[in-house]
């Protein structure tokens, strides 16, 4: 079965037209086009990197897998599972490490996790959650409040977070930036260990290196266009073997599409 699966998806943002703009009969403003027409499969077990530059789509495309936003037109599965008809079951499906820190202040990394937990029903998730923190170098931070920890320490938090209730897919948008070479080296030798037991990993990184590494297959969007897709290795044989930098510049480049 196929992890992930995206049809003919666009996205549309709407723009704000004013009321006052309305009244005096001033013409709607178009949206903007964020998403055009994406067609991908993700098998599982793969560990797919989606990348772009700044603005390519990437979040965007995430946040309608994970039921944060709807596509404008087109359709996405998370193991079989509609995102937007089947929200639970898709969601129930999947982990994601969210770009941005967003966090509780008030609660300790064990409640936060605890809670992340409550959301998917599961109530006694210690041992899972004991493992998750040890292997993500956070057991002597687990009693700590969120607001004490350092900015790369709340990143291992929302991995963390993301993985309570071991969801068979696993995003990952930009989750080393910012973060300590330590971490990096502690977070992929984990990721990889879930990989290997056969959980799907989608990575949005602006690390070339680290895709160039980890990733059996890549995506290229550029301007919410999917530019390329292929096996790592083919791109970089397409590309004269000189690196996935010097492929991503290639194919996110407009002159070359
Ligand atoms: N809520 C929104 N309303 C209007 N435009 C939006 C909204 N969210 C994103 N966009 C626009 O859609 C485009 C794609 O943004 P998106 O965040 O998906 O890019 P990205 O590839 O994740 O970029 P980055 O690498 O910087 O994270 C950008 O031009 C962005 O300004």
């Amino acid at each position: 079965m196929s992890a992930v699966t995206i049809q003919n998806l666009s996205k549309i943002y709407a723009k704000n037209n004013s009321l006052w703009g309305c009244l005096i009969g001033k013409a709607n403003e178009t949206g903007f086009q964020a998403l055009n027409n994406i067609n991908l499969t993700i098998n599982e077990g793969e560990f797919f990197g989606l990348l772009g530059p700044n603005g390519a789509g990437k979040t965007s495309l995430i946040s309608i897998l994970a039921g944060l936003s709807k596509p404008t037109t087109g359709s996405a599965t998370i193991y079989g599972f509609d995102v937007q008809k089947d929200y639970k079951q898709a969601r129930q499906s999947l982990g994601v490490v969210p770009q941005e820190l967003v966090y509780d202040p008030f609660f300790t990394v064990r409640e936060t996790l605890r809670n992340q937990s409550g959301y998917f029903g599961l109530r006694h998730n210690d041992d899972w959650i004991d493992e998750i923190v040890f292997n993500l170098g956070l057991s002597d931070k687990v009693e700590s409040n969120m607001r004490d920890l350092s900015g790369g320490m709340k990143r291992r938090v929302l991995v963390a977070q993301a993985l309570v209730h071991k969801p068979p897919v696993i995003i990952l948008d930009e989750p080393t930036a910012g973060v300590d070479v330590d971490l990096r080296k502690s977070l992929w030798k984990f990721i990889s260990s879930l990989n290997k037991k056969g959980h799907t990993i989608i990575l949005t990184t602006h690390y070339l290196e680290e895709a160039q590494e980890l990733c059996e297959r890549i995506a290229f969007l550029r301007k919410g266009n999917l530019v390329a897709l292929d096996t790592t290795s083919a791109i970089l044989e397409n590309t004269g073997r000189k690196g996935l930098e010097y492929a991503f510049l290639h194919y996110t480049h407009e002159e070359n599409n």
